[in-house]
């Protein structure tokens, strides 16, 4: 079988990582959640024509809470697949696999207060 190419292996790696994100937004309710929010938040922007820095910080602060959803997700499914049974030791990784995607969200709820507070009151 003849070896595959670089650009072929690479287009065959997006493949598998668009089917990943796409079970992660039609299964995931969290995700589904982010996404609402990520919407609401872009149209924001949109109507309050917020700065190309508050885009930049705006649209940072969605890439960092989707991406860690994606991986405690991903955690949280590699965690029941190694271990089925109760583990106290499982739920303290899932644990702090959830407090990652906690952090992220209050960051990114402070970037959400600082660019639109001002533009509000
Ligand atoms: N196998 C387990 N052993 C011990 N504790 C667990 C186990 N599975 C879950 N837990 C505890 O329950 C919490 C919730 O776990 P779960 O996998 O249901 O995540 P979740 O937050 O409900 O997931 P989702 O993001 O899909 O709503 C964990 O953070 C952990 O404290």
């Amino acid at each position: 079988m003849a070896k595959e190419s670089f650009v072929q292996n690479r287009l065959k790696s997006v493949v598998y990582a668009l089917r990943g994100a796409w079970i992660l937004v039609r299964t995931e309710s969290s995700i589904k959640i982010q996404v609402v929010i990520a919407f609401v938040v872009i149209l924001a922007g949109w109507y309050c024509e917020i700065s190309a820095t508050e885009w930049i910080l705006q649209l940072l602060a969605i890439g960092l809470v989707m991406g860690v959803e994606g991986v405690n997700t991903a955690i949280e499914k590699l965690s029941d697949f190694v271990q089925p049974n109760h583990d106290p030791r499982i739920g303290r990784i899932k644990d702090i696999s959830a407090g990652a995607v906690m952090i992220c969200s209050l960051i990114a709820s402070a970037i959400g207060c600082i660019i639109y507070l001002p533009k509000i009151f």
